[in-house]
């Protein structure tokens, strides 16, 4: 992806703030003019003072000292509600932005974001978002700015005195566009890189502190630290670089200032015999100077490039990427039964991988419970992340009678209630949990699943009881609260078709019965596929068990 196609991709994404950006960048130029302003009127008004005091000691100094106010206060004013505007404007930008990333990614996952780390997920989602303000505070407004005050300011130096304003322009050229595009040279390498290296050091950050007791476990923290710390390293140096880029250009366009300042003094000078106003010496030098902050951040803007653009691309490479899964043209209506019909389906996960779902058949009927035993690695879980649209397959499987894949991704799992064994739980409280899936539900309900999953008599005891917090991830749970949290979760959604993955792990014998007797009665009427590898706790549940072994049904 080019540079320019970056650009021109970035500036549409801002299209929907437009307002906002047009509107900081009308305070912007407001502030530059009236510097520049502020500037030339000062210069010719103390030069024109000194003129009358020597000749004719007569001068409407009124005039010109109101001019000097208005032009400060709008200066003042101007860089008050400029940075005020920009940020806000950008703020409103990066937030719309996040969002929409987080939209595109929603239908990529799990099975297209599962190359991804986490880290790096998190990290396109915060930093490289937060880089683009760069694109738009530092770039496209300033550009704008350089633009529209460079052009008036010249013009009217060109009125007054010719030479000056070419002068002028040939400098401001010079400061404006080629010392900022070798910064832009000089910093694109360190740029991209130090996107990278961040990347790669908040991978190494996320692992580090994920697997913290694990590492602290094998003594193998140090080992950890000592790549943090080469990444960490890596990182500073390309910022180095391509900030030492930026100075060098800055340092080029205040050198360039300084010669507009000294170039035009002297070509006025010259040219008073000529019949130039004395007075107008002064104020064209300093417009001349004061023309350079309408350029000034344009080197800095370009040494940042480099990051922008490698942030917007990892950003572009990712919601580029066009969901696997998706409705056919006409998607199915949602069916009478909860019916299901596996039909020669195979699942591979990735094309170099054996597959997971080797030519699986199998049928339930709407209502029936059925226990799908196997060993690990069986293929048992494949199923249900099927059944809930995660992956591609081949074969056939119809849900209702339908075909599953002509279901609307949204319908299907209004139907489809899974208790997965890696399901997640959310740092917030049990009722947080729960509702998460069933927004709607009333406490009697949520105490009803409670109840069912034998939490009941747990929750009740806690001092917080339903309202308590339950820690990252479910931290502050046992594995089989967790688990049975989890399970109430999908219970909450009143699906037709309910699966049950492994919900008896880490239970004890008793509570396991329990929670298989209860979960029995309450979905009498509903699909169950209860996935276990314990041949007990199938035949607890139900007399209909199927044995799964290397993707298939073998009896
Ligand atoms: N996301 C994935 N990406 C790649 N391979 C996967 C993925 N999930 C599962 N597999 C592979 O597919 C096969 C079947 O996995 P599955 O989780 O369905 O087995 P299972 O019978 O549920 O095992 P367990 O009882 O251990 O949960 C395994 O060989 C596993 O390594």
């Amino acid at each position: 992806m080019s540079d320019w196609t970056v650009l021109r991709r970035l500036l549409a994404l801002a299209w929907p703030w437009r307002g906002w950006m047009s509107l900081s960048v009308l305070v912007a130029c407001a502030t530059v003019l009236a510097s520049v302003a502020l500037m030339g009127v000062a210069g010719w008004f103390i030069a024109a003072m000194g003129i009358a005091g020597v000749t004719t000691g007569m001068m409407n100094y009124f005039l010109p000292s109101a001019g000097i106010r208005f032009f400060a206060i709008v200066r003042t004013g101007g860089r008050y509600a400029d940075r005020l505007l920009s940020h806000e404007a950008t703020f409103r930008l990066l937030a719309g932005l996040r969002l929409w990333l987080f939209r595109k990614l929603v239908p990529l996952s799990p099975g297209q974001l599962q190359s991804r780390r986490g880290g790096d997920l998190a990290g396109s989602l915060q930093a490289d978002v937060d880089t683009l303000q760069h694109a738009y505070l530092r770039l496209a407004s300033p550009v704008a700015v350089a633009l529209v005050c460079g052009v008036a300011v010249v013009a009217t130096v060109a009125v007054l005195h010719p030479p000056t304003a070419v002068l002028l322009a040939v400098l401001l050229v010079v400061a404006g566009l080629a010392v900022p595009a070798l910064a832009r040279r000089a910093a694109a390498a360190p740029g991209a890189d130090a996107v990278a290296s961040r990347a790669d050091l908040r991978v190494a950050a996320v692992d580090l502190l994920q697997g913290l007791a694990d590492l602290r476990a094998a003594g193998a923290v140090e080992r950890h630290l000592v790549v943090l710390d080469g990444l960490g390293d890596r990182l500073a140096g390309n910022q180095c670089r391509a900030a030492t880029a930026g100075v060098v250009a800055e340092a080029a366009v205040g050198l360039s200032a300084g010669l507009a300042l000294w170039g035009a003094a002297l070509l006025a000078a010259a040219s008073v015999a000529a019949g130039l106003a004395p007075a107008l010496v002064p104020a064209l030098a300093l417009v001349a100077l004061a023309a350079f902050e309408a350029i000034a951040p344009l080197p800095a803007a370009m040494e940042r490039w480099g990051e922008v653009s490698a942030a917007a691309r990892r950003i572009f490479e990712l919601a580029d990427q066009s969901p696997t899964i998706v409705a056919g043209p006409a998607p199915s209506p949602v069916p009478h039964d909860a019916s299901v019909v596996f039909s020669s389906v195979r699942l591979r996960y990735a094309p170099d991988l054996p597959p997971a779902l080797d030519g699986l058949d199998l049928e339930i009927a709407d209502g029936d419970h059925l226990a799908i035993l196997g060993p690990s690695g069986a293929g048992k879980s494949s199923i249900a992340r099927l059944l809930l649209r995660f992956w591609e397959y081949e074969g056939e499987i119809r849900l209702g009678g339908h075909d599953l894949r002509r279901y609307r991704p949204d319908d299907l799992r209004r139907m489809v209630g899974v208790a997965t064994q890696d399901a997640q739980l959310f740092n917030g409280t049990i009722r947080d949990n729960l509702l998460m899936a069933a927004p709607d539900a009333d406490a009697a309900a949520m105490d009803r699943v409670l109840e069912i999953v034998q939490l009941a008599g747990f929750v009740l005891d806690l001092t917080d009881g339903i309202d308590t917090w339950i820690g990252e991830a479910g931290a502050r749970l046992s594995a089989g609260q967790a688990r049975r949290l989890v399970i109430a979760r999908a219970l909450l959604r009143n699906p037709r078709l309910l699966i049950l993955d492994e919900p008896t792990e880490n239970l004890d014998a008793a509570t396991a019965g329990r929670l298989l007797a209860s979960l029995r009665e309450e979905t009498a009427n509903r699909t169950v596929i209860l996935i276990t590898h314990d041949p007990r706790a199938a035949s607890q549940f139900t007399d209909r068990i199927v044995q799964m072994q290397a993707g298939r049904i073998v009896r």
